[in-house]
Parts: C-alpha cells; structure tokens; sequence
C-alpha cells in the first residue's frame, strides 16, 4: 500500500534520506503554499511534515481526512493543534533533542554578541566607518548569568556559561538545590535569579505561566544595565515591557531570536541600537536540521511499518481491554494532577498514587501517566504527555510509586494522589460515584464532594465567626458567582478550609484581596 506525504517547511534533503528509502511512501515537498491552499490539498495526504512556519491548524485538521500523523522537525508543538490532532485520532512526532545543541551554542553567541556589540559593529564598518569608541562592550567573566527554565537547552547553556567562568544561578520549577550544587550552579527563586544576574536567559516553553513572565515587574526587579536573550519563545518576554525598559536605559541589550509575531519585521525595538536580533534561527544548522529530519522522518516510516514511534506527543498508549476498565478514570486521574499541582507550588520529589478496590485488579499504569501528566503540566504544557510522562518526571529526578490495595472503604474505586515536597506532603483523594460522574472526595484530611471541573477556589482559613461571609462579601463585590461552597475544619478555632466552585476564573488582583481579609492565610486558584 502506498501513502503519500507532504513536506511543508523546507526539510534538510540527508534527513528525509530514510522517507525516500522507504518503500511504499510518496514524498511531495511543497513549501510554498498558504494556509487556505495546504487546507485545500491536505486531503490526499497521509503524513505532514513541518518544521515552525507551517501553522497546522484546526481548520487543515478538518479537511485532513486522511492524515495519520504530523511529523514536528523540531521540539515545540505550538504551531500545531494537538488537540484537533488527538480528536482526529492523528499522532504527532518531534525531535525533542535533535536541536537542543544548536540551540543552545546560538543562546552562546547570542550572548556573547550581545555583549561585544558585534553586530553594531560590523554594520558600522561595513558603512564605511572606522569606530572604536562606540562599541565598548563588557565581559562576560565573573558575570552572573540567569537562567530561566533549565530543561534541555537552559542546562546546556548553563554549561557553556561556566565554561566562559560566568556565576550561573537558575529557576525551574524542578530544579532543586541539590541538582543545582551537583551542576555547580546556584539555585534560587524566579525572583532571586531576576535580582542577581547580569544576564538573563529564558529556556522555557511558552505556556500560560510563561506568557509575558518577564514583564514590566520583571524589569523592576534587575539590576540597571541587564542584558536579556531570547532564544525560546516569543511570548516569554513582554515586548512592549523591554522596549521601554531599553529606552529607560534600565536594560542595557537584548538579544531576540523569537518574538511575539512572526514573521518580525518594521518592529520597534529593531530601530533600537541596544537590540540584536536574528529571525529564528535557533535550530538553523546543517547538523541540527539533518538531526530533526532524520528523527521525524524515522518515526514516520516507523509509523507506517507498524513499528512503535519513538518521541510521540499525544499518543493514547493504552490496550481496548485494558481501556475498557480503566477510561472512565483517565479524566479523573489527569485532573487530580492538575488539581495538587495548583495546590502546592514547591518542587515535587515523590508522587506516590494509591488504588484502592476493584481498580487494584487492573493495570493502572497508563492511569499513573495520566496523573503525573496532570502534575508536571503545569510547567511542561504541551512538552508533557501520557506517554512521556513518567520519562519526564524520572529525568527531574521525581520518584513515582503506585500503590494497591483491593479493600477500600465506602467506595468502589479510589484514587489517592499524594505528593511529597520540601514543604510537606500533599494529598487529594477521587472516585467516580456511580451515575453522578467523577468527584473529588478528600483535600489533605478534610472531607469534600466536589465535581472536579470548571473554576475551583481552595482557600485555608482559621475557623472564626465571620471568615466565611468575609469571602462570599469580597467574591460578590468582585462580580464572582459562588455556584457551591463546603467547609471543613480540624477543630473548633482552628485550621480550616473552604472549597469553592465559581462561574468564572479568579484574577491575581482578586486572589491577593482574598489573602488581605482577616483569617484567611491561603488562597488558590484551580481552573480544571
Ligand atoms: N530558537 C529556536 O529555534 C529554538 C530551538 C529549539 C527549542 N526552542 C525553544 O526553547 C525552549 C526550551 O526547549 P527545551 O528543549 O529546553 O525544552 P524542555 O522541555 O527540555 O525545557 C523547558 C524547561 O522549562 C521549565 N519551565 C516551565 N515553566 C517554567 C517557569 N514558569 N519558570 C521556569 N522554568 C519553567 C520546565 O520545567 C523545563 O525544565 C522551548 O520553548 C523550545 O520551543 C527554540
Ligand atoms: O524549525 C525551526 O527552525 C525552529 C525550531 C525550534 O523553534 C523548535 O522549537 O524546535
């Protein structure tokens, strides 16, 4: 049988070597065509292969009626729609390491031209000027260097960065001190790293927490005369925030690769002298681009011999029969990942997942993943899925243990995730409750029935007259509707909670007038 894939960006000719050795696999590579054009033609395709400029859309998932898999040459997926992907029942590959090197020696010279104020430079010479007074740089020598987001690529530069005898201090949610000594790099806070460095780098993808984290107080927290790399995403940085903080001289250079809008042309900040810039160019070498093509193009025909692939983004990974038992519980167990993880924001260093009743019977290990997807997800976005899962937490060092037990109490099924941090362990307890759906039944030890869906507020109070009707008094005046609200309390005057559903998303500024009131000691957020 022979299937026919389109390749949209342009892919390096040595790395789509084994897509041309296959048998069976017509290879078209069209790199022209608009989005309203590639909609119109993907139907007679069985594969697409892209790198970041294709936008695979929902819109081209719809007309793609016969497409079995996205191939990203790449790492981040944000150009594709993985869930149109995932509904349509179509896999999508990347190469997570393929350009992890280049990108990082990019951040590296990015840097360092940042520093000696190369580009300036040479533009002025090849004006015709001959001038060694404008261009004075800075060593990079006993500097500090923050790093932002130290997965694949934050980590190499971070090594890199102390082969030019930089100080190195990073933030990820991950990191914790002890991996940061072995590494021989200090460890701190967002904060700590923003108020330290001479420099700083972000390495992280762009998520909802990562959107415009380094912003206008971003800003007012660094030193005068930072410099700042982008070499991640667009997005991470508030461009209008940098532009002004450049004017104000509070930051001395940047160095973009990636930007909110691309192409990036006619910006502002490009007419700015501080500012460096190159158009994406991150993963653009020859060893990088054979590397993803060669990976992408392995996984494709892998796909099509029905052999298993190798780096899947959201590939269901679960047998019929097993899924007939367990599926019911998927949602459930990705939401109680979700739920501890907005609970407590120190690094996790054990998850521990107990089964108790009938389930204990079955293999829960694609259960497991969906909980620990759950939990790391809100640092790894799209990076995390049920299948790399359990990989990504083994390689941030956290241990995951299932427990069973075929006895439980009261219920049919339960599912207890805990998690064990420096600050403690914390813990959340489900089940589905036959007829009425999945439910929340413990927080910690404090018993609740709460429908794990929608916006969710968890507040810890001291239990004092008044505290209760202090929350419901601020929420109206906010305009947030309290659709149900439970209490519970470990004794009379003492340690208490409210688990709150509301009709929309609670903001920042709301939160933090909550945290004023008196009594109440925490207050968190928790969009299912
Ligand atoms: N310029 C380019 O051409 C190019 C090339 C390759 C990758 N990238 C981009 O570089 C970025 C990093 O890629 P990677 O392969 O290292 O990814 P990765 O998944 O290995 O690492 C990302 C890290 O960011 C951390 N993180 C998440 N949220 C954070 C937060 N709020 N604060 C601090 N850290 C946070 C994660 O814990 C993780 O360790 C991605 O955005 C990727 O798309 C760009
Ligand atoms: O395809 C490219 O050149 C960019 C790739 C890069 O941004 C990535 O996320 O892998």
């Amino acid at each position: 049988m022979a299937f026919n894939i389109l390749i949209s960006d342009p892919l390096s000719e040595e790395g789509i070597y084994p897509l041309r050795q296959a048998e069976g696999l017509n290879i078209v590579i069209d790199t022209e065509s608009t989005t309203a054009e590639l909609a119109s033609k993907i139907g007679a395709y069985d594969a697409l292969l892209v790198r970041s400029q294709t936008q695979v859309t929902r819109e081209i998932i719809e007309k793609a009626t016969n497409l079995k898999i996205i191939g990203r040459a790449g790492v981040g997926v944000d150009n594709i729609d993985l869930d149109a992907a995932t509904e349509h029942g179509i896999i999508v590959v990347n190469a997570p390491d393929g350009n992890t090197n280049s990108a990082a020696e990019h951040t590296m010279a990015m840097l360092m031209a940042l520093a000696r104020k190369i580009p300036q430079a040479f533009t002025s010479l090849k004006n015709g000027q001959w001038d060694r007074k404008s261009f004075i740089g800075v060593e990079l020598k006993n500097k500090t260097l923050g790093v932002v987001g130290l997965g694949r690529i934050g980590a190499e530069v971070a090594h890199r960065a102390k082969g030019q005898r930089m100080n190195v201090i990073a933030y990820d949610p991950f990191l914790t001190e002890e991996k940061a000594k072995k590494m021989g790099i200090d460890f701190g806070t967002v904060e700590d790293v923003l108020k330290a460095a001479d420099f700083i780098t972000v390495h992280t993808p762009l998520l909802k927490e990562t959107r415009h984290m380094i912003n206008k107080e971003a800003f007012d927290l660094m030193k005068a005369g930072v410099r700042i790399i982008n070499c991640a995403r667009g997005g991470i940085i508030d461009e209008e925030a940098l532009y002004d903080a450049i004017i104000s001289k509070k930051v001395a250079g940047a160095a973009l690769d990636v930007f909110e809008e691309e192409p990036f042309v006619g910006h502002k900040l490009l007419t700015l002298p501080e500012v460096i810039a190159t158009p994406h160019l991150g993963a653009s070498t020859y060893e990088a681009q054979q590397s993803v093509a060669v990976d992408v193009s392995i996984d494709v025909v892998n796909f099509f011999s029905g052999k298993a692939v190798r780096n899947p983004v959201n590939l269901p990974s679960v047998s019929n029969e097993v899924l007939a038992k367990i599926a019911p519980f998927f949602d459930l167990a990705e939401k109680m990942g979700v739920f501890l993880s907005r609970l407590q924001n120190a690094v996790i260093e054990e998850i521990n997942i107990h089964y108790a009743g009938d389930l204990a019977n079955f293999d829960v290990r694609p259960l497991t993943r969906n909980t620990v997807k759950g939990l790391l997800k809100r640092n790894l976005g799209s990076h995390v899925n049920d299948v790399n899962a359990k990989l990504l937490a083994d390689r941030f060092g956290i241990k995951v243990n299932e427990h069973k037990t075929t006895t439980t109490k009261g219920f049919l099924n339960l599912i207890t995730v805990e998690i064990v941090t420096e600050k403690g362990a914390r813990r959340v307890a489900g089940t589905l409750l036959n007829g009425l759906g999945p439910r929340i039944v413990k927080v910690d030890d404090y018993v609740v029935d709460v429908v794990p869906e929608g916006h969710l507020l968890f507040i810890r109070h001291w239990d004092q007259p008044g505290a209760i009707g202090r929350v419901g008094t601020l929420l109206a005046q906010e305009n947030v509707n309290i659709a149900t609200m439970q209490v519970g309390r470990s004794a009379s005057g003492g340690d208490a909670i409210m688990m709150l559903s509301v009709d929309n998303h609670v903001e920042t500024s709301e939160v933090n007038r909550l945290k004023e009131l008196t009594d109440i000691y925490d207050v968190k957020v928790i969009d299912l």
